[in-house]
Order: structure tokens, then sequence, then C-alpha cells
């Protein structure tokens, strides 16, 4: 996969190079370059924003840097591949997304600073995706959350003591309680059925749980998924479980 990041603020991705991404470039899974829209300004201060047509409060980014900036990756890259502008008003970022995206060849991300963008940079996106019902300063921490959730389940990414398999919303549910040694931690005891090597049992408890902790924290997410019978089943006993 490539990505490619159009930032002002490029340093503040350097942290991401020695994580996550600095593995996967290190084992050629992914491609990683920032670009600094501002090298593509034409005007004498550098800058990259300017005042609203029809006048209002704070300053937009211009289109003619950012326009300049993907010409310079598709010279590069050949083409500009999924382009995702982060801004609020986008599609909320889930699970889904990140799977979705997992799949690409090339994505682009604009990271915008200051009220907002000039409506016409909008031509050049295929995704509008937000973090979340807040502001943020800018869009480098969404891109930086995106990213890090999307290229962990590019395959051979995680190694073998990580797994996305099972993650929380992978499975639509939450992911069951887990444990590992020492099993005695302080009085704290393990519950016995993960040391009693009956997988099928273990698989159930973990289910069941699973169902348990999504029914209590999230029980948005099980309106969204179609529960085969014998999760209806566990379901039904937490139910009644955690109403008496
Ligand atoms: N929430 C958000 N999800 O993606 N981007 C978000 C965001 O708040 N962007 C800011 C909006 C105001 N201008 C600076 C960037």
């Amino acid at each position: 996969m490539r990505i490619d990041v159009l930032s002002i603020f490029p340093d503040m991705f350097k942290p991401m190079t020695e994580s996550i991404i600095g593995k996967a470039v290190n084992r050629g899974l992914v491609d990683f370059s920032v670009t600094d829209f501002r090298n593509f300004t034409n005007n004498k201060h550098n800058n990259v924003d300017d005042t609203p047509f029809g006048g209002g409060a704070g300053m937009l980014l211009t289109p003619q840097p950012i326009f300049d900036a993907m010409d310079a990756i598709k010279a590069k890259a050949g083409d500009y591949g999924r382009v995702i502008l982060l801004d609020p008003a986008g599609v909320p970022f889930t699970q889904a997304v990140a799977e979705d995206l997992s799949g690409e060849e090339h994505i682009t991300f604009i990271a915008g600073h200051y009220e907002g963008y000039d409506e016409r940079i909008r031509e050049l996106v295929t995704d509008e995706i937000s973090l979340g019902d807040y502001v943020l300063t800018g869009g480098e921490l969404g891109a930086m959350v995106i990213i890090d959730a999307t290229v962990r389940l590019i395959p051979e990414v995680l190694g073998n003591r990580e797994s996305a398999i099972g993650d929380s919303f992978s499975t639509g549910l939450l992911e069951y309680p887990q444990y590992t040694r020492p099993a005695d931690f302080r009085g704290r005891q393990v519950p016995e059925v993960l040391t009693s090597g009956n997988h099928a049992k273990i698989a159930e408890w973990r289910m069941k749980e699973s169902l348990r902790r999504t029914y209590l924290r999230r029980p948005d997410l099980l309106e969204k998924i179609e529960l085969t019978k014998e999760q209806v089943k566990l379901l039904a006993e937490v139910e009644a479980e955690e109403t008496t």
C-alpha cells in the first residue's frame, strides 16, 4: 500500500514512522510519504489560506497549493488512489471503514487546518471521513488514527504476537475479557474455564462474555448484526443474569 499525506505540519507524522508504519515500511508493506503543500504555494508569503468570499470569521485553505501538490503526487505515483478528506461533516470512521481501506493500493489524505477548505478542493476527494463529532485544530491526528487502524489490517503487518482477528468491532461485538499469567494475581483468579483445556467451553465462554460486554456497554451494536441461534441463546442468558 502507498500512503500519501498532504499536510502543512509534516513533522507531526514522524512518530508514526518509528512505530507501526515504520515496521510496515521497513518490511516493504507500505510506502509512506508526507507532502507539505506549503511548498507548492505561488504567493510571496507562502500562504496556504485566505479570507472567505462573502465575509465571515476564519480562514480557508486555498485550492491552488493543494491541487498542485496533488499533481506532484500523481506525477510521482501515477495516480492519487482513494483521496480522503478529514472533515467533521464526513462519514464516521469505523472498523468497517478501516477494513475497506486496508484493501486499497494507494490512499492520499488531505489534512486541513484553519476554518475549513475551499469547496473546489472537494472535487479531488473520493471519501470525506470524520473522526467524531468534535472539532480538532487540524486533520493530522485524524489521518494518523485512520492510517494506524488501516495499516494494522494489512496482512503480515501484525506479527504473531498481535492479531486483528477477533478485534472489538471486527466481529461486530466488543472483545471478550482476556487474561494472561499468573493464573492467581493477588488473589484474583483467572476464570477456571480458561485453564480447563476444553476449547468448546472456552469458545462458548468467550462468545457469551463478548455478548455481555456489548449488551452492557454498546447495546447499539447488537442492533446492527444478525445473531446466530447460539448467540441468541447466550444473549438471553446474559440478559437474565444482568437483570436479576
Ligand atoms: N472531527 C474531525 N474529523 O476529521 N476532521 C475533523 C476536524 O475536526 N477537523 C478540523 C475542522 C476545523 N478545521 C480544522 C480541522
